[in-house]
């Protein structure tokens, strides 16, 4: 049996990917070894085996000792060691869910349920860097699969409403410590049903002013407003977070330079806890009938689930409450828009920290095991 090492299995990523690797039985086929930066000789998470004290996260020789290494520690630890790993002539996988290395030449971005034959050919190819993709990106590519195999997409904009989670989990906390201030301030107004809106709305808006409220990791109050910026400043008008939309894409897909699909749009947080949505605007290659474009979408992948365009069905399906700790991938409010027939509406959710996050990396282990299909 092979041994996998495992860093950043306590985080927030970490968690959800120890939880479905339980109930999926994966460590059944691993020998498996957890690292620690904080805690050496401690003890690892209950994965139902017997399992060894931890192990020094930057012990490169006892990380070496693994044939899998997967981490969700963050981008800083895998810039300083994934490096010193490959320079001591480590061959073995490195399967990450941060973005640092994604971009380079010789790593994949996994998304099987999109991508499999790009990953099957880089692994016949000799690649040992297997990354996970940002989690909008991943939603919005299972949400789309369809389409995209079918190579209907000509163009995408996506306007993201991203969740809390996406910031981690600090960040989680502190949007339910701003509502739960908005609420202390207001709570005597609206426990009196003769009090003026108006009042209550004056309060609320004097607490999200003041220098006094929660905002140590946001910056500014999400709680009761949102923001239109995502990750860091490229320094042409756009963020990182929607730069990643087309390079990311392009990258999962495999596209030539000549061939691209052009993905862009805004990203912004609002206030949910883990599920990133996205308004998506599609130009399509051809007019489709909106009914065989459902049936396309529908057969993209196992996940994906097309919500009939009507009231009802959105309010009770496409929404971040209702698809949160789930792998379903639901796309809604399909339309031809009013610019033609070409033109695409949809609107999808997905759980960043599933898809988006520790779900490709526990799949992409399977796949090495050859017991995925
Ligand atoms: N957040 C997200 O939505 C997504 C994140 N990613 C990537 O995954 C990586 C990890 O992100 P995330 O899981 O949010 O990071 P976390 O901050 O939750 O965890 C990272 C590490 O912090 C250490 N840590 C310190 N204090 C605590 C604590 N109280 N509880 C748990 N861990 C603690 C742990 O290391 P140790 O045990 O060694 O002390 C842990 O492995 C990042 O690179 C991120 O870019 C990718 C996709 C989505
Ligand atoms: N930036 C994403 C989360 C994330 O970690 O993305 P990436 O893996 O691309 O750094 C968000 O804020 O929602």
């Amino acid at each position: 049996m092979k041994t996998a090492g495992f860093i950043g299995w306590r985080g927030m990523v970490g968690s959800v990917l120890m939880e479905r690797m339980r109930a999926e039985r994966d460590f059944d086929l691993i020998d498996p070894v957890f690292f620690t930066t904080s805690n050496v000789g401690g003890n690892g998470p209950d994965v139902g085996k017997k399992i060894a004290p931890l192990k020094d996260a930057n012990d490169v020789a006892e990380l070496a000792k693994n044939d899998y290494l997967i981490s969700c520690q963050g981008g800083d630890y895998t810039k300083a060691i994934h490096p010193k790993l490959r320079a001591a002539g480590w061959k073995g996988y490195w399967i990450d869910a941060a973005s640092a290395l994604r971009m380079q030449k010789d790593a994949v971005i996994i998304l099987d349920p999109v991508n499999r034959p790009v990953i099957d050919k880089a692994v016949a190819a000799g690649t040992k860097d297997f990354i996970g993709g940002n989690c909008t990106v991943s939603g919005m590519m299972m949400a789309i699969d369809g389409l995209l195999k079918a190579d209907l997409v000509e163009w995408v904009t996506a306007m993201t409403y991203q969740a809390a989670s996406g910031a981690g989990a600090q960040n989680m906390r502190e949007l339910l410590q701003q509502m739960g201030e908005v609420h202390f301030t207001a709570k005597a107004l609206l426990d009196d049903p003769a009090s003026a809106i108006l009042d209550i709305d004056r309060e609320v808006a004097g607490i999200l002013r003041d220098e006094k409220f929660p905002t140590e990791h946001f910056g500014v109050p999400l709680a009761g407003s949102l923001l239109p910026w995502i990750d860091t400043d490229l320094g042409n008008g756009q963020s990182r977070e929607e730069w990643k939309g087309h390079a990311e894409t392009n990258k999962i897909l495999g596209r030539a330079e000549n061939n691209e699909i052009a993905v862009d749009g805004i990203c912004v947080r609002v206030g949910a806890m883990r599920c990133h949505s996205q308004g998506l605007t599609i130009k399509l290659k051809k007019d489709v009938p909106i009914a065989d474009i459902e049936k396309i979408l529908a057969g993209g992948n196992a996940w994906v689930k097309v919500v009939p365009n009507n009231r009802e069905e959105t309010l009770k399906r496409l929404t971040p409450v209702a698809v949160t700790g789930t792998l379903d991938i639901p796309i809604g409010r399909l339309r031809k828009l009013k610019m033609g027939g070409e033109y695409l509406s949809a609107f999808t959710v997905g759980d960043q920290l599933l898809w988006g996050a520790a779900e490709p990396l526990r799949r992409m282990l399977r796949i090495l095991e050859g017991k995925l299909q």
